[in-house]
């Protein structure tokens, strides 16, 4: 069998070009620049990375960026504060609050404070709600990202098989309601799933979402599927591995998503996408 890889870096290259020249027609248009608040709390060299990676990410599409850093200690009313003044602030479109937060914040509190239509990360209830009845309007980064991926290959999603490996409210779960309203029949995995093999096994997509190395085997993939790997696991070594074991999954799979370079630029492009259209609905 003869796979082909979803190249992440290139389709995130061509969505970033394209938001750029709808940035520049809402400039011309004598609109504002979208803009984006990252807000970060602790010094986590990892997390510093990837707030630095969407400013930059920001800045190329001609968006405004802007981004606060608070210590470790910080409190819930000192975020709540900001969220408050961002929310009212009209140059900024889009907030972003980097998780994981300290195990003596609230993130639920924290998340549901943002306006859900400044809510560019798609955590907020409202935004996963509407997701949920078919009527989706921030969609998550990392679950959008998987479906500009999964349509970049032509296949028709409807009535497909979908196992999506782990839960979580960040990736598991919305992704699973958008291969829902994809039409996809959808089997979500956890913890707890008796038997996870013989789930996958069946699968004519598989999304990988559970943050174990190599933890899908080739054997797993059902010969011709679609193989999404969500993981972003660093070795000892440094080296970077997803949660798919993409030597042996390579060989049985159609198509498949490496790592790096899979759907890791597809969530910062997506959170572009979603900034841009905040800020549609925001001057509308
Ligand atoms: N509120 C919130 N929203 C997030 O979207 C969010 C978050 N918190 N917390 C942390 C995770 C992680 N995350 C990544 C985004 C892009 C890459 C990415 O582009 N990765 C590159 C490799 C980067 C490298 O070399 O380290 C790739 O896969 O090719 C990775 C990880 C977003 N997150």
């Amino acid at each position: 069998m003869t796979f082909q890889t979803i190249d992440g870096k290139k389709i995130s290259a061509e969505l970033r070009a394209a938001i750029k020249k709808q940035t520049d027609g809402r400039i011309s248009r004598g609109l504002s620049k979208p803009g984006l608040a990252v807000i970060l709390v602790g010094e986590n060299p990892a997390s510093e990375v990837y707030v630095r990676n969407k400013c930059n990410a920001c800045e190329e599409v001609g968006f405004y960026s802007l981004s606060k850093t608070f210590p470790y200690g910080v409190t819930e009313e000192e975020l709540l504060n900001l969220i408050d003044d961002l929310n009212n602030n009209s140059a900024i479109n889009g907030i972003l609050v980097q998780l994981p937060l300290p195990e003596h914040i609230n993130e639920e509190r924290i998340i549901e404070a943002i306006d859900p239509l400044k809510d560019v990360d798609g955590f907020h209830p409202y935004n996963i709600g509407r997701l949920a009845l078919r009527m989706p309007v921030l969609r998550s980064c990392t679950p959008k990202g998987i479906m500009t991926l999964l349509k970049s290959t032509g296949l028709a999603l409807e009535g497909k098989e979908a196992v999506v490996i782990g839960a979580s409210n960040i990736v598991g779960r919305p992704v699973s309601l958008e291969l829902l309203m994809a039409r996809c029949t959808v089997t979500t995995c956890h913890s707890r799933t008796v038997d996870l093999e013989a789930h996958v096994k069946r699968a004519d997509i598989i999304i990988a979402a559970v943050g174990i190395p190599s933890f899908v085997k080739g054997d797993w993939v059902k010969p011709g599927a679609v193989v999404i790997d969500v993981g972003i696991n660093r070795l000892e070594s440094g080296k970077l591995v997803g949660d798919v074991d993409y030597e042996t999954a390579s060989k049985k799979a159609s198509w498949i998503t490496p790592v790096p370079g899979g759907v890791g630029p597809m969530t910062i492009a997506s959170l572009l996408e979603n900034t841009l259209q905040a800020a549609e609905l925001q001057s509308s």
